[in-house]
């Protein structure tokens, strides 16, 4: 990829945008366009058509989703499904019919059954039901991945899905409403701590167990992406490595120094038993994540520390 390439990164100011947009920057490319959602509202079909066909990006990047933890995604089903299909169908769509030369599409782990043997290889998509917290997501996100497989069959062109695993980090959402569960955890725990180490209250059993990737990592992989033509559809990006919510608890806890109680509200959903990522592929082609969980922890919890009034607050 020539480094002056004209890249448009739907999403820019998430989480995993902006991270991409820093080693964009860092690598040298020098011609990166993002626009917000109040700028460009990527529901909106013809003005996203509008804008690939006057700026004529060479690459589109969608980093830009309706995002959310477990309980924002079982409340709020029809915003996950929709909005979701919205903004990739008029992306993937622009993209094609105006001859972008690569697309990146960034689905989840969601996108796998529920029961899938484990680790999840890319081939268990679609052979069995999805978890019902987040199949709303995962239905959108799946769908995507076939627009992108189905413009790569048809026409041949480099339209390329990767899938995350779960992903924390700097400019995570600490809503504790709508978020995932580190970054909840980090804050409660925070908080709890100074309200002289009250209790703290999580969700679920404690049970379950999930994966962590830090936001760089996902980065690094999306770039990657974009240096390389892969030679398949559908890449699993994650660590290999998964623990329980139990000890997610107990490292969170140690690290922000909270000496209270852990509570489990179990009115509150598990979600799927585990997700862990099948990686050999991307390995295979020479991609790894370099952030381990408890350094990537640190670099989280001192992020929300130096931006704990200003910290980002999705809302539904
Ligand atoms: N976070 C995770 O754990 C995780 C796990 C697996 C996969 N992923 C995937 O990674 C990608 C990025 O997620 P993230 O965690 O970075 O999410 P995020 O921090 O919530 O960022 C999402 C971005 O999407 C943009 N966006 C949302 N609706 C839009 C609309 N209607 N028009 C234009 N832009 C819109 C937002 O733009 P504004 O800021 O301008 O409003 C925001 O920058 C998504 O595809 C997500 O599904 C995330
Ligand atoms: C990556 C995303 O993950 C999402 O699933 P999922 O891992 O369960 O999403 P999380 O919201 O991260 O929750 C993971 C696990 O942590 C538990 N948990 C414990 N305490 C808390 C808390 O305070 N906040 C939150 N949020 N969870 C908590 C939660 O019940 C669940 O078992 C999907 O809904 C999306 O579609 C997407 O795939």
């Amino acid at each position: 990829m020539e480094k002056d390439s004209k890249i448009y990164l739907a999403g820019h100011r998430g989480m995993v945008g902006a991270a991409i947009w820093r080693v964009l920057k860092k690598k040298g490319y020098s011609n990166l366009i993002g626009r917000t959602s109040k700028e460009l509202d990527l529901r909106n079909q013809k003005a996203v058509f509008d804008f690939i066909k006057s700026e004529k990006p060479d690459v589109v990047i969608d980093a830009a989703a309706r995002v959310g933890g477990i309980l924002a995604n079982n409340n709020y089903p029809f915003q996950f499904l929709m909005e979701n299909m919205q903004i990739q169908n008029n992306l993937i769509d622009a993209a094609h019919k105006l001859d972008v030369k690569k697309f990146i599409f960034l689905g989840s782990s969601c996108i796998y059954p529920k029961l899938a043997p484990q680790p999840l290889k890319e081939e268990y998509l679609l052979t069995d039901s999805l978890e019902p917290t987040n199949e709303w997501y995962a239905i959108a996100k799946i769908t995507g991945v076939k627009a992108c497989q189905a413009i790569r069959k048809q026409f041949g062109k480099d339209f390329v899905s990767l899938m995350p695993t779960n992903l924390y980090g700097t400019h995570d959402n600490f809503d504790l409403e709508t978020s995932h569960v580190l970054p909840a955890m980090i804050r409660k725990f925070h908080e709890a701590k100074e309200n002289n180490n009250s209790a703290v209250t999580l969700w679920g059993s404690g049970t379950p167990m999930r994966e962590f990737l830090f936001v760089d990592d996902m980065a690094a992989s999306v770039v990657f992406a974009l240096e390389n033509e892969l030679p398949e559809y559908l890449y699993n990006v994650g660590t290999g490595i998964d623990i329980t919510i139990k000890e997610l608890a107990e490292t969170i806890q140690k690290k922000v120094g909270h000496t209270g109680e852990i509570v489990w509200d179990s009115s509150k959903p598990d979600g799927t038993p585990r997700k862990l990522m099948d990686i050999t592929k991307m390995h295979d082609l020479g991609w790894k994540h370099q952030v381990e969980l408890e350094e990537g922890i640190e670099k989280t919890y001192q992020w929300f520390l130096t931006n704990n009034d200003s910290f980002k607050q999705v809302k539904m």
